[in-house]
């Protein structure tokens, strides 16, 4: 069951284009969101918010139709956004306390005890906040009024490691009450490697693959070998081929192909987040010998 469904959406935004995404964010689980800068991550968030008006396609979240029951819907969805959108005039101890107001179910002893664990100061204004403790902020907001889905988009990249490490142990705390789905968008890739059950990579306003994490390392793996093993039809079946005077590497979904041909004079190894979109813009550019 999903908690996010996209479908066939479309937008054009002067020269970039989002082009017929389809997305299935899974109920009761954590999916990431890759893909490098400038691929379209926030802008697909942004629609899902309803901030931007698609050309074309659909989106529904928990069942419903985000246009129409908008207000009901954002009560359901916690929001940490790449950018620092907070008011800024203010305290977060008078923020605090004015959320009940937007929040039907705003929870402000979570709030002020996640502020204390996250050590932000509640009587400092806004604007004087590091960008770090800004993020800290919004995260506790986002925590603090029993969402059942939470869109974070790159919530983790201006954290300190410690935290990171803090904040990902806290989604995972939350995912034990099944209710809760998170979808988050991030470069930090070994955040997803930690506590991701889905992935999507998105490229060029494209979906490139969406796939359980595991399967997605038990469908790629990366071969080298010596150069002397490729001819055309062995290098049909990399992505991404590089060679250099040391032999050859790319990365395969062939792999069992490459085990039977040549035993163990190629050498195969899983792969990580960061190599699977690495190839795969390789392949796309055609370049070789980076
Ligand atoms: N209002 C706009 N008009 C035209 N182009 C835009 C507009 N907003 C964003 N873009 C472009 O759309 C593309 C996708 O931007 P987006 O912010 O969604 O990428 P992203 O994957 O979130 O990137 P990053 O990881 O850098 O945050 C970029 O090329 C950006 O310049």
């Amino acid at each position: 069951m999903n908690a996010i469904t996209v479908t066939g959406l479309h937008k054009s935004m002067g020269e970039f284009k989002l082009e017929g995404i389809d997305m299935n964010i899974k109920k009761g689980y954590i999916t990431g969101l890759i893909g490098e800068n400038g691929a379209g991550k926030s802008t697909v968030i942004n629609h899902m918010l309803t901030l931007k008006k698609q050309d074309a396609g659909q989106i529904n979240i928990l069942d419903k139709d985000l246009e129409a029951e908008r207000t009901a819907l954002l009560n359901e969805i916690g929001l940490v956004f790449a950018e620092d959108r907070l008011p800024q005039n203010i305290t977060p101890d008078r923020l605090g306390k004015l959320l009940r107001t937007f929040y039907d179910r705003w929870d402000k002893e979570t709030f002020f005890s996640y502020l204390k664990t996250f050590n932000v100061r509640a009587d400092r204004k806004i604007k004087y906040l590091s960008t770090g403790e800004k993020v800290k902020l919004s995260i506790a907001i986002a925590l603090s009024h029993k969402a059942k889905l939470l869109i974070l988009d790159e919530p983790t990249s201006n954290l300190d490691p410690t935290f990171r490490l803090e904040l990902l142990e806290i989604l995972q705390e939350l995912m034990v009450d099944e209710e809760v789905t998170i979808l988050f968008s991030t470069h930090i890739t070994s955040d997803l490697d930690k506590i991701a059950d889905y992935i999507i990579m998105i490229d060029d306003g494209k979906v490139i693959f969406e796939m359980e994490k595991e399967t997605l390392f038990e469908t790629y793996r990366k071969v080298k070998g010596s150069l002397d093993m490729l001819d055309a039809e062995i290098e049909s079946l990399i992505i991404g081929t590089t060679r250099s005077s040391l032999g050859f590497e790319g990365m395969s979904k062939e792999y069992e192909v490459f085990k039977e041909l040549f035993g163990n004079k190629v050498v195969i190894e899983p792969i990580t987040i960061d190599e699977i979109m690495y190839y795969i813009k390789k392949e796309k550019r055609g370049f070789d010998n980076v």
